[in-house]
């Protein structure tokens, strides 16, 4: 029935109970109950303690790799959580704000028998909602009764797997006109995912002509770079130095995109921030928090230029992974114009470090 919410609406519901701490099922016949760490709370410990099943803290291979945890899972890690664990000890493990200051006091045991399916699709998941990529897993040998009794959310992992990794679809909501002071002749289109994620905004300034390589950037949103004019970074020079470029040529389209952080969202990257602050650069602080130096989805960026007509771009960048994912995804990168704008001391070695590590060019 068309009434009844399918496989996207529920991961959707499914994001937003994990971030509101409530759990969710994994499974039909056999399944998994999961937690976020990030949103636990002490009665729900105790209460998932006490099913007296073997309960796992599952952890990012990058996150078991600062723990020095083995995970034989490869990309993540199953951490047999103590009957005794407190939230202070499960949320010091994923988090690790306190590494330096309070070490863990090791060793973590995880496993390596059974199948980790389920718990890798749980941290997808807990990533997909922004929150830090730990859960609390615990196995349900009647999943669909436990959840009917508890009025959970339930995800059919085959049809959850697919599309956790899908193209997200975009709805066209609405565009008007904004003139700017880069440029008077701008619109500013709303789109808005078909998965619940967060809405994107193109900025089309003059009216391009869709048979030539348009001027484009594909800007990440950064709200302390972009609104706050923090010196930590070099996105409000670029965005203010994109927009100004494509004023002077009269046409260009800015692709905003709401993934903060690099995709992993701004409480995260404040995280990131305060790891810098212990003196890891801002690959280590993501790899520290359990994710990859870079969680954006660049088909996003793509499938917004495909959609409002552009088959081609000169784009503004000086990231490798952004070209090659334009021409993987069928957008035409006809030239690179590098964006070299707004370096001052407090970031130079954030972009050294992202010419070292991420092959950005000079
Ligand atoms: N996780 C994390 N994200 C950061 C940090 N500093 C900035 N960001 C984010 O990085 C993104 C900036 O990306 P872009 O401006 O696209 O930069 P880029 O990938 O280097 O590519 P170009 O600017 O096109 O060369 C924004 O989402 C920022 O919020 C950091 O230290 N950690
Ligand atoms: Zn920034």
């Amino acid at each position: 029935m068309a009434l009844a919410p399918d496989i996207t609406d529920l991961l959707a519901r499914a994001r937003a109970d994990l971030r509101m701490g409530v759990p969710i099922v994994l499974g039909n016949t056999h399944g998994i109950l999961v937690l976020a760490v990030e949103s636990l709370e002490a009665d729900r410990l105790q209460d998932v303690i006490a099913l007296g099943a073997d309960v796992d803290l599952v952890l990012t291979g990058r996150r078991a790799a600062t723990l020095k945890a083995r995970a034989y899972d490869g990309d993540v890690a199953r951490v047999a959580l103590p009957k005794d664990a407190t939230l202070r000890w499960v949320q010091a493990v994923a988090d690790p704000a306190d590494d330096l200051s309070h070490p863990m006091k090791g060793p973590l045991v995880t496993r390596r028998e059974g199948d980790p399916t389920l718990h890798r699709l749980a941290v997808t998941l807990a990533k997909s909602a922004r929150l830090l990529p730990a859960v609390l897993v615990a196995p349900l040998p009647d999943p669909k009764t436990f959840a009917a009794e508890h009025a959970l959310t339930v995800l059919d992992p085959a049809a959850a797997a697919p599309r956790l990794g899908a193209s997200v679809v975009f709805d066209s909501v609405v565009s008007a006109r904004v003139p700017l002071r880069a440029a008077q002749n701008a619109r500013l289109h709303v789109f808005r995912p078909e998965d619940g994620s967060e809405e994107h905004y193109v900025i089309e300034i003059g009216r391009p002509n869709r048979a030539n390589p348009v001027l484009s950037r594909l800007h990440s949103a950064c709200f302390t770079g972009d609104l706050l004019g923090s010196l930590k970074c070099d996105c409000g020079p670029q965005l203010n130095g994109a927009l100004a470029a494509m004023g002077a040529e009269g046409e260009g389209i800015l692709l905003y995109l709401n993934q903060e952080g690099r995709g992993i969202g701004l409480a995260n990257k404040m995280r990131a921030y305060a790891l810098q602050d212990q003196g890891f650069d801002t690959v280590e602080a993501n790899h520290r928090l359990g994710f990859e130096d870079d969680e954006r989805d660049f088909r996003i960026g793509a499938e917004l230029l495909r959609k409002l007509g552009f088959n081609a771009v000169r784009l503004m960048t000086n990231n490798p992974a952004k070209i090659a994912m334009m021409e993987k995804q069928g957008i035409t990168v006809a030239e690179r114009v590098p964006l070299k704008v707004g370096e001052n001391p407090h970031n130079t070695d954030y972009l050294a470090t992202k010419a070292r590590k991420s092959g950005h060019l000079l």
